[in-house]
């Protein structure tokens, strides 16, 4: 369960992103986020894997508030949290298979179950045979996909997608989207940001819609 409870965010400056947000997402919901640019999408997203601190409010992951965890225990509770963020952070100086093996190469996993594992993430997303290429030679949606295996590979129970099918033609977003749904029934956690609502509207799922750091119907 996540929970927001009266989360406000406000970056130096002043400016506030996420104004007074309180809501639960239970275990095994696929939530969408909608809203323009500069809504505060990516922030609530940073805020629910702890990558950023609420200014005021609290955050909750199962029960423990993220901001008052050691920041020795942060990591293991990231184990659980898949991220898909909107600057990629490929790395063009690795192969396909290794980039999709980074997060395992973190937690110390053993490396032939590792394999299989890497293996197994790029035949979900579509890269099965792609492993040994270099990165910049995928197309952008296939860049994605790698994004998509790399945020799965250590299985986690909460998936976040900041802008996944960003510059993506309607087909191709859709079959992302549809990637999405297979972990959802799996019973992975998902929260997936985008600005066009259009595409959300078939998948009959809990809509959040924010304007100007505020849930608005
Ligand atoms: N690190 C930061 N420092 C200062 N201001 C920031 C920072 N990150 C975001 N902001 C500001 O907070 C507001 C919300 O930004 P955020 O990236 O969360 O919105 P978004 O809905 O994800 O937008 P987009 O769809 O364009 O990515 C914006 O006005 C942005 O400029």
């Amino acid at each position: 369960m996540i929970q927001f409870q009266q989360v406000s965010k406000s970056y130096p400056g002043g400016f506030d992103a996420i104004r007074n947000l309180s809501f639960e997402v239970p275990d095994g919901e696929l939530v969408f986020l909608a809203g323009h640019s500069g809504a505060g999408k990516s922030t609530l997203l940073k805020l629910m894997a702890g990558i950023e601190k609420p200014s005021s409010g609290a955050v909750l992951l199962n029960g423990q508030n993220l901001a008052r965890m050691s920041r020795a225990s942060l990591p293991f509770v990231r184990r659980h949290i898949g991220l898909i963020f909107q600057d990629h952070k490929i790395l063009y100086d690795r192969n396909v298979f290794d980039n999709v093996r980074l997060p395992l190469d973190i937690i110390g996993f053993d490396h032939a179950e590792g394999r299989r594992r890497v293996l197994a993430a790029l035949d979900k997303v579509g890269l099965a045979g792609k492993e040994k290429l270099n990165p910049i030679s995928l197309s952008g949606g296939e860049q994605q996909r790698l994004c998509i295996a790399r945020a799965v590979v250590h299985r986690p129970s909460i998936l976040l997608a900041d802008e996944p099918t960003a510059n993506l033609d309607s087909d191709y977003a859709h079959d992302i989207l549809e990637l999405f749904k297979s972990f959802h029934q799996v019973g992975v956690t998902i929260l997936i940001s985008a600005h066009d609502e259009s595409l959300m509207a078939d998948y009959g799922r809990r809509i959040l819609r924010l304007k100007h750091g505020q849930f608005c119907a």
